[in-house]
């Protein structure tokens, strides 16, 4: 183990003069790095160590790498849920590492939607009520907010669903609700944490068609985090992590079989390195 102030600068105090943004840019992330450490300040892991990525307006990337690469902690950082060593991140050009607490929960609520595996529906709320609780939070009157949703679940094909609770509905059903929350305020950027994971194949396959449909049709920024390469295959641009740092990037240039196969190819070689037989 480390000495956690000896290794990082804290997160907000290093120089950002140099970097630059264009307007193109949703998301810009310099030189992240986090580790986690104990009480005594001690390092447990080093879960990221200097991550540098761009997502344009309008691109729908994947994020991928082996268990315990830093995905999660990623994740965690860009939501603003966690706080970085070091490094800085930058939503819509707003530098989201030194924003004061209440600063970054309204930034988040307005500019991020999240998508989890286990949906994270409130029980006790309607999938309708589910949908609008982010403009309700933001203050929307009421016929803005059912005119809003019924507009977004109408997009998803789920507009039938508006008035049943979650446990009335399919897994892929409640999924379809959780996109239509997380887009209902039309955020700056979609981050997806495997948000296939408990779903059945046709079902994965018709989330990841609708994933397809919000970002060329709407035009959404998506960011997802997955294990899985045929969701992977969804997407433009897929930059695998390896033991904390960026170890590739591909770019889709072909057909989604190819990009498939691409994509199970650059799995196999992350393993390979990392000593799996
Ligand atoms: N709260 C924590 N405290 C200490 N170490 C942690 C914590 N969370 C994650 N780690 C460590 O940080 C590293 C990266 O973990 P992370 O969960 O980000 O990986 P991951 O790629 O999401 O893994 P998986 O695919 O298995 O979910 C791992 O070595 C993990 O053990």
């Amino acid at each position: 183990m480390h000495d956690a102030q000896s290794t990082f600068t804290q997160s907000g105090t290093s120089p950002t003069q140099n970097i630059q943004h264009t307007p193109s840019q949703v998301l810009r992330v310099h030189q992240l790095a986090k580790a986690y450490t104990n009480r005594r300040k001690q390092i447990m892991a080093l879960a990221l160590s200097g991550i540098d990525l761009t997502v344009e307006h309008g691109e729908f990337v994947s994020i991928m790498g082996p268990s315990g690469s830093g995905k999660s902690t990623l994740l965690n950082l860009l939501a603003g849920l966690d706080k970085p060593s070091s490094g800085e991140l930058w939503v819509q050009g707003e530098n989201m590492t030194t924003l004061h607490p209440n600063q970054l929960a309204l930034f988040r609520r307005r500019n991020l939607g999240f998508v989890f595996q286990d949906y994270n529906l409130l029980d006790t709320l309607t999938l309708g009520e589910n949908v609008g609780l982010p403009l309700s939070l933001d203050g929307k009157t009421g016929p803005e907010i059912r005119q809003r949703v019924k507009e977004v679940m109408g997009f998803l094909g789920i507009a039938d669903f508006m008035q049943r609770y979650p446990y009335e509905v399919s897994g892929g059903q409640q999924q379809r609700a959780a996109v239509a929350r997380a887009v209902v305020h039309n955020p700056s950027l979609l981050l997806a944490d495997e948000p296939t994971g408990n779903l059945d194949s046709a079902s994965a396959r018709a989330l990841l068609e609708l994933f397809q449909r919000l970002n060329k049709d709407l035009g959404a920024t998506i960011l997802m985090v997955t294990h899985d390469p045929l969701s992977a295959s969804y997407s433009q641009r897929v930059i695998s992590i390896k033991d904390g740092y960026v170890y590739n990037e591909m770019r889709r240039t072909s057909d989604q079989q190819q990009f498939f196969q691409e994509i199970l190819a650059l799995l196999a070689r992350l393993e390979e390195k990392h000593g799996v037989a």
